[in-house]
């Protein structure tokens, strides 16, 4: 057998990456125990890439191993209770955004009335604290929308729901928020809900949705099927660290298979994602859904939510993306945090790392725009913040290999090209289900159908002609207010960027 060994070139992540900086989240501090982590990244450590001490689990990834959790028991029973009046059992039912109604305002005076239950039980098993963050985000949400728009500002949000958040929150290290993780990866059950969710029992029902509606059930339902689907290209990205581990002539020849494999894989993604526009009303989602999932940091001059009943020192360690900024300056705000984003997913963000695509903001970028992959590491579990954390540290990564063979080993360069080249069609896919969901959608009114389920227009009211409205693609902003499509693209142009040979192809372009 020849071998190729080491020395490769050395390999460091550009300075300013996103992953080679600090996650700013104060999370409890449990660090990773793998052996490689306890060598400081020197010990070659393969087997760690899907570990449990990362909750990264061999057959279903960023998915929860074990079955979610469907309902808190006592004492907690009183927010799953809380969450059933919210949601209603049909479409229409349940609370509406904006309030308004007495059953909203009646809903709120609840929740400000309501007991400030005791989470300590809660927080020896993982499964009940994942449900409880997930009902307790809900709530937020829910409490949050349907205050009147000239409720005070920051708005408070009740004890009931403040401190068990707030205590909760950090165990997970997730911030006090609804995110992917509340809305996909804990909120899902498979076909045969009692076994194991696989590529064969998949993800089919939704646990927890603001709205009833299939469309909303879809959304989150398609997302943890994408992340089925990424187990997979995480056991291939596992399989293809070993052979660079190895990384004689019949291990580059095995990488090479494993790399076309991971392109497949990576295309697999992108068309459950493209799946979203046959099950999803592009509408339901934008008018309906999506106003749900608003953080705090809602528009420049928002002042945020204000967590009540939590002395200062309780909030300073979820504090993360609060304005440090207006501190200074002695404006009270209260936590800015984001809704959540399938960008908080933290499948392609393992691809992005596995194969080198550099996001890291050049220095024309605007900083909201290029730090939005990095704050989205904010919105993960810490337990895979970590793990993308490991993987960037690698000792034995992937790049320096293929562009040190690139010449003797041409159909290698190639296989990483076609990795690539996924990645790219999947941005490029996903571009278009965001021109489909939310560019389509600002540009017209919603139909009666839905200005009467929004409360905006009494059922049998005269049908109004559509107005097609002005809204140029370059002023549309997404999660925290980026500008959408100069980032969307930026992501996708890092990818191709990342290539051996010059991509081919005509490139996709949002309009
Ligand atoms: C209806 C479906 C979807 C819509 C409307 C949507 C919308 C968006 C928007 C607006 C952004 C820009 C950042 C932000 O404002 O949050 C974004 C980013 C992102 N989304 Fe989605 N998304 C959808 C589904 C998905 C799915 C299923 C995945 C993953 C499997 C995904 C993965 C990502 C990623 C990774 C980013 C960061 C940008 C990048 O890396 O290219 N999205 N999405």
């Amino acid at each position: 057998m020849t071998s190729v060994a080491p020395p490769y070139p050395p390999f460091s992540l550009p300075s300013g990456h996103f992953l080679s900086l600090p996650p700013s989240y104060a999370g409890p501090s449990t660090s990773p125990s793998t052996s490689s982590a306890q060598s400081g990244g020197l010990a070659p450590n393969t087997a760690s890439l899907a570990s449990a001490d990362f909750e990264v689990d061999v057959r279903t990834g960023f998915l929860p191993g074990s079955k979610n959790v469907e309902r808190l028991p006592q004492p907690w029973e009183i927010w799953e209770e809380a969450l059933d009046a919210a949601r209603g059992t049909a479409v229409g039912d349940g609370l509406r955004l904006g309030g308004g109604r007495p059953k909203e305002v009646l809903w709120r005076a609840g929740i400000e009335v309501m007991a400030v239950v005791d989470t300590e039980a809660l927080q020896t098993s993982m499964g009940l604290m994942r449900r409880a963050h997930l009902v307790l985000s809900f709530l937020l949400h829910f409490y949050a929308h349907t205050s009147p728009s000239d409720a005070p500002r920051p708005l408070a949000i009740p004890a009931s729901i403040a401190i068990p958040i707030l205590q909760i929150a950090p165990k997970l290290g997730l911030p006090p928020i609804l995110t992917y993780s509340d809305t996909v990866l804990y909120n899902f059950l498979p076909s045969r809900p009692d076994a194991s969710v696989s590529i064969v029992n998949p993800p089919e029902r939704a646990l927890v949705t603001f709205t009833n509606t299939r469309s909303e059930e879809q959304f989150y339902v398609i997302s943890a099927q994408c992340e089925i689907a990424g187990a997979e290209a995480l056991r291939i990205m596992r399989q293809s660290l070993d052979e660079l581990f190895v990384g004689d002539d019949l291990a580059l020849r095995r990488l090479a298979v494993y790399l076309r494999k991971l392109a497949k894989q990576i295309d697999r993604v992108g068309d459950i994602t493209l799946s979203m526009i046959q099950h999803i009303d592009p509408e339901e989602f934008y008018h309906l859904i999506r106003p749900w999932f608003k953080g705090g940091d809602d528009g420049p001059g928002s002042l945020g939510w204000a967590f009540m009943g939590v002395p200062d020192e309780g909030v300073a360690a979820v504090a993360a993306a609060e304005n440090t900024a207006d501190r200074a300056e002695g404006v009270k705000r209260g936590k800015l945090f984001s809704g959540p984003s399938a960008g908080q997913s933290s499948l392609i963000h393992a691809i992005d790392i596995f194969l080198t695509v550099d996001h890291s903001p050049s220095a024309d970028e605007v900083q909201n725009e290029a730090s939005f992959l990095q704050r989205m590491l904010e919105y993960m579990p810490l337990a895979h913040r970590s793990f993308l954390g490991h993987l960037a540290d690698h000792p034995t990564p992937l790049r320096p290999v293929i562009t040190h063979y690139a010449k003797t080993h041409p159909k290698l360069a190639a296989a990483y090209d076609l990795a690539l080249d996924a990645l790219k069609r999947f941005r490029e896919k996903h571009m278009r289900i965001v021109s489909v969901f939310i560019v389509q959608q600002a540009r017209r009114q919603p139909s009666d159908r839905i200005r009467v389920l929004l409360g905006t227009a009494e059922e049998g009211e005269e049908v109004e002609v559509e107005v097609v409205q002005a809204v140029s693609v370059e002023e549309m902003r997404g999660t925290g207010g980026s500008p959408l499509f100069k980032f969307l693209k930026r992501c996708r142009d890092n990818t191709t960027r990342a290539m051996i040979a010059a991509p081919k192809g005509p490139v996709y372009e949002l309009k």
